[in-house]
């Protein structure tokens, strides 16, 4: 991979660097032992932050940190100044409301668009609170109710394309399309401009330099890359600051070529004159931005909060319905359950339209257990501890160290699901206070504001599905990566129309 290649260069100037930062790095260390040296963690990630690197390259860092909690405890080191609490009462504390909130760490600086900072990306308490207020116009209940007929047209496409495999019988990567679905919905909610990937079958889209040079991407690899990249070199400053010098690594020139697809969208969307209910539209009102001469820093800005959006809300989405989907249809026993509940609710039809799937308690159920035991997010999201420091699960813990809760081993807490290994949907019907540990969101005031959304995303897309069509699938292995978030690789699937 590009960014270890760096260091296999032999280069004696960096060796030489590397020589003479390691005295000075023993010293930082041990005056920081002092501070907050007893906790337990990996030797390697008490030394360097390339342990957590290292697993972040390989995307399995939430695997490496759940055995290290498993190995260690509660409260375990996981690089140099960073300390990972698995914890339900850490929860609170590391992603609580109000001014006390703590705040995003260096970590987000790997997701800045272009220069700009978007509402995800923002470090800063008041930007991000200025921010949140203008997209929150885009997500708010009437608007979300505007979508519904947007999204359903574009699921439309969809069926279209899977009765065409069906009449194929053989199997096809559902995750595959389900990426496509998921990024021509967002691509029409935010743009009003569907990126065509189920018209086309394929993620390649055709972007264009400043300089006018034409070049075919594929979209979906682009998206994998960066969110690969900014997971990896968002571990330390340092990563971050090498890898600026090299524009050549692919995940730079993914961040890029992200960048080209959002502005053209932005341009195209802006130059089209339209005044649809979208997404920009929505942000272009807020912000009170004449949509008919924008200045080149607002473009900016709305590039850079459209590829968060584009970026945020596909990925996340698809790969959370291809992991319902495929613990659904292996599951035999909520298979048959689930499916008398939406087969009830459409009186034996074949379709549900939102309104009546939107009720459905199991279906509910089915889509948290589904978020819970893939764990979309499953790393522990970064945050960093204030100048007066914090006290948490009874530990102080002083300014400048970050902590961090880890999703997956939350979710496969035993002391708090009971049999956190199985698909199990009754448990979400079972207790009432369960969502308050499900992280696929995060937490605080940086929760996902797109949450709503992606439910009615979710609802939607696996009722069709599950209604229109019997499902086999090809393995009962859901075979998984992380980038940023976590994803299923493949899931093989055949259809038939019911
Ligand atoms: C199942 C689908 C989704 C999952 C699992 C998910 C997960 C998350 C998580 C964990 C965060 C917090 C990140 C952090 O603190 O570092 C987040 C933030 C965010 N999400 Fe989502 N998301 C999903 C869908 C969406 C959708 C559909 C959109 C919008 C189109 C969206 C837009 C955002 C934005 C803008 C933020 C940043 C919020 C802020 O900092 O104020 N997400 N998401």
């Amino acid at each position: 991979m590009p960014l270890f290649d760096m260091f296999s260069c032999g280069n004696i100037g960096g060796l030489a660097f590397l020589l003479g930062i390691f005295p000075a790095g023993l010293v930082l260390y041990f005056i920081h032992h002092r501070s907050n040296g007893n906790i337990p963690g990996p030797f390697l990630a008490r030394w360097t932050h390339l342990w957590l690197a290292y697993h972040a390259y390989r995307g399995r860092r939430y695997k490496a940190v759940h055995a290290a909690h498993q190995r260690y405890g509660t409260v375990v080191r996981i690089a140099p100044r960073h300390i990972s609490i698995a914890s339900p009462d850490a929860i609170s504390v590391i992603y609580g409301q109000g001014q006390k909130a703590l705040l995003k760490s260096t970590f987000y600086d790997a997701f800045v668009c272009n220069g700009k900072t978007s509402i995800f990306s923002t470090r800063d308490r008041q930007e991000h609170a200025m921010k949140r207020r203008i997209v929150s116009h885009a997500f708010s209940t009437t608007a979300l109710q505007q979508f519904i007929p947007l999204i359903y047209s574009t699921i439309k496409q969809f069926t279209a394309r899977m009765d065409e495999l069906c009449d194929k019988g053989e199997y096809f990567d559902a995750v595959l399309w389900f990426n496509y679905l998921a990024f021509d919905i967002l691509s029409d909610l935010a743009f009003g401009d569907r990126i065509g990937m189920l018209e086309r079958g394929s993620d390649i889209v055709a972007l264009q330099r400043s300089d006018g040079f034409l070049r075919n991407e594929n979209a979906i690899a682009l998206v994998d890359e960066r969110e690969h990249f900014a997971a990896i070199v968002g571990i330390h400053p340092v990563f971050q600051w090498i890898a600026s010098a090299f524009p050549c690594l692919s995940g730079r020139k993914a961040t890029s070529a992200l960048e080209e697809l959002g502005r053209r969208q932005v341009l195209k969307r802006l130059s089209s004159r339209s005044n649809r209910n979208d997404i920009l539209g929505k942000l272009i009102e807020a912000r009170g931005y004449d949509a008919r001469d924008p200045t080149a820093d607002e473009i900016a800005e709305l590039t850079a909060e459209s590829v968060t959006l584009l970026i945020a809300g596909s990925d996340t989405t698809s790969n959370s319905i291809a992991a319902t989907l495929h613990f659904v249809v292996t599951h035999p026993r909520v298979y048959k359950k689930l499916m008398e509940f939406l087969l009830d609710a459409s009186n034996g039809r074949n379709s549900l339209n939102y309104e009546d799937a939107k009720d459905i308690p199991y279906l509910h159920a089915t889509i948290n257990e589904g978020l819970r035991l893939h764990s979309t997010t499953a790393i522990g999201l970064h945050r960093l501890v204030p100048s007066d420091g914090i006290l948490c699960c009874g530990r102080y813990f002083p300014s400048g160290t970050e902590l961090s809760v880890p999703a997956w081993t939350i979710s496969h807490d035993s002391e708090l699901w009971g049999d956190p290994e199985n698909f199990r949907p009754e448990r979400w019907l079972e207790a009432t206070d369960t969502r308050r540990y499900l992280l696929a969101f995060g937490k605080g005031p940086r929760a996902c504001i797109g949450q709503n959304l992606a439910y009615m995303e979710m609802i939607s897309v696996l009722t069709t599905i599950l209604l229109r069509y019997e499902i086999d699938v090809k393995s009962d292995k859901l075979e998984t990566i992380e980038g940023f978030m976590h994803k299923p690789l493949h899931t093989w699937l055949k259809l038939r129309l019911r």
